[in-house]
Parts: structure tokens; C-alpha cells; sequence
């Protein structure tokens, strides 16, 4: 069955220490996964290889049914780094920060034609941003420049939408309207990769939940997430929680 991202025995190492021991993961088209660890347990290296932003020591990366390296629509994938000052460096609107998403689509010297001005306008109006499109984004709050970032993903309509932490710090009005541009996403088809590390306003939107441990997977089944600990290869279960399910691409195959 077709795949939007699939990793098989992926190994990361950093000056030698390995960070990811033998990862594979497959992600369906329409699952939205939240992936879940403690602090350290390889989540960010796992979306960065998967991105191919950080090398590989072995094992494979594929997107949308073909290696990594044959990728050469990134615009179908957006990412959300992990907290990034958007506002560093050159003193933008939030309009055109958001804009940018749009450059690896229509490519550099084109000018923005209706089709790109109005992508732009969705994602300001999905993100909950449309009144401060004009403002500087130096003046908005840090989850008011999350949701810039998340819109500037947004707006080059992606397959995939990648995010490491994107809620982190930020206020509960921010989480809101992020969970709802979220859920527009998905109902248009869309597959989602979040790192997190509570479920939050999210938690009813995610249909699987991948928890890393020391590198590897300790846990893939069905939302919503085990209490921390549970992931633990030494937790004893003493009580009984969502049980871990075969994931649907594994159904399908
Ligand atoms: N560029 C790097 N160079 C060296 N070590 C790194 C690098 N990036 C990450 N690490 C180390 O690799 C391990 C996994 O880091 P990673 O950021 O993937 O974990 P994480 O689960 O995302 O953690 P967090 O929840 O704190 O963001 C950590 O021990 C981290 O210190």
C-alpha cells in the first residue's frame, strides 16, 4: 500500500553515539501521529532524518513511495521546526513571513499570482491571524509567531505537514486556533507528524501515538497515549488503557 513516509531500521549517530537504533516506522496517507518520548529519546532526529536533514548512518528513508533523495517536490512536505524565533534577522510582516511558503512552489522570480495571494489569505484565516497580517512579526507574541509559522507551512498546501513541538509555550488561544487549522488540514487529506509532548487541544484529532524510548519505538498503537512511564521497557501494567493496535498501514498491506 502507498505510503507518505516510511523508514526502515533507521540508525542516527551523533560523533558515534547512536540516537536512533533501528526505527521503522510507516505513515499512511490521512493519519495524523503524535510522537511522544521523554526529553532525549530521538524525536527531533527522527523528523530530521526523515526530512533528510540530518544524515543517516543506515537503514532507509522513503516519501511518498520513493527514497529521499528522489524527492524533488519538497514543496509537498511543510515543516515546522522546532522553536524558531520567527522574527530573528529581517523586520517582516507577518503577510509576507506567511508568503514565503509559497516561494518553493511558484519558485523564486515569478510574481504571486490570485492562486498564491489567496493560499496565503486561507492559511492567515485558518491560523486565526487574518487581523494582524499587516503587523510586523516582531511585535506578536511567541505563539502568535508559532501560528505565522505553522500558516507559512500551510500555505504551500503540503502532503505532509511535519511539526516538532509546535505547541510548546504556547497560549491557550494560540493552542486553539492551531488545533483548528490542524483539523482543516486533515479534513482536506491531508497527513500530519507532530512531535509533542502532551497531547493538549490536540489529543482528538491524533489517531496514533508513537512513543520513542532511547531511540527506538516503545510504543505504536492507537491515541490516545500511555501516562509517562508506561512507555518504560521495565513499566509493569497494572491497569488496563487503550490497547495497542495494529497501526492501518500494517492492515492494508
Ligand atoms: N546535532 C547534534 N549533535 C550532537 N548530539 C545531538 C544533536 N542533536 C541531538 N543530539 C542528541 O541526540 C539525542 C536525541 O536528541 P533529540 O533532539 O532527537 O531528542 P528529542 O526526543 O527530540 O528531545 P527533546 O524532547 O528534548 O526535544 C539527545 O541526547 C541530544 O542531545
Amino acid at each position: 500500500m502507498f505510503l507518505i513516509l516510511q523508514t526502515r531500521d533507521l540508525v542516527v549517530a551523533y560523533d558515534g553515539r547512536p540516537v536512533l537504533r533501528g526505527v521503522s516506522l510507516g505513515i499512511a496517507p490521512g493519519e495524523v501521529v503524535a510522537l511522544l518520548g521523554a526529553n532525549g529519546s530521538g524525536k527531533s532526529t527522527l523528523v530530521k532524518a526523515s526530512l533528510g536533514l540530518t544524515p543517516i548512518a543506515s537503514g532507509s528513508v522513503e516519501l511518498f513511495g520513493e527514497p529521499l533523495a528522489k524527492l524533488k517536490n519538497r514543496s509537498r512536505i511543510g515543516y515546522v521546526p522546532q522553536r524558531v524565533g520567527a522574527s530573528s534577522g529581517v523586520p517582516a510582516t507577518v503577510r509576507e513571513l506567511v508568503s514565503a511558503g509559497r516561494l518553493a512552489r511558484r519558485g523564486f522570480l515569478r510574481p504571486a499570482r490570485a492562486a498564491d495571494r489567496r493560499a496565503v489569505d486561507s492559511a492567515l484565516v485558518a491560523v486565526g491571524l487574518a487581523t494582524m497580517a499587516r503587523q510586523p512579526v516582531g511585535t506578536l507574541s511567541g505563539g502568535q509567531q508559532q501560528r505565522a509559522l505553522i500558516a507559512r507551512a500551510l500555505c504551500a498546501e503540503p502532503e505532509l505537514l511535519v511539526m516538532d513541538e509546535p505547541t510548546a509555550g504556547v497560549d491557550a488561544a494560540s493552542q486553539q486556533a492551531f488545533a483548528a487549522a490542524l483539523r482543516q488540514f486533515v479534513a482536506g487529506g491531508g497527513t500530519v507528524v507532530v512531535v509533542l509532548h502532551e497531547l493538549g487541544p490536540l489529543e482528538p484529532l491524533i489517531t496514533r501515538s508513537v512513543v520513542l524510548h532511547g531511540g527506538t519505538i516503545a510504543h505504536d498503537g492507537a491515541a490516545p497515549a500511555p501516562a509517562p512511564g508506561h512507555a518504560c521497557p521495565d513499566h509493569v501494567h497494572e491497569h488496563p488503557h487503550a490497547p495497542v493496535t495494529t497501526p492501518r498501514w500494517e492492515l492494508n498491506q
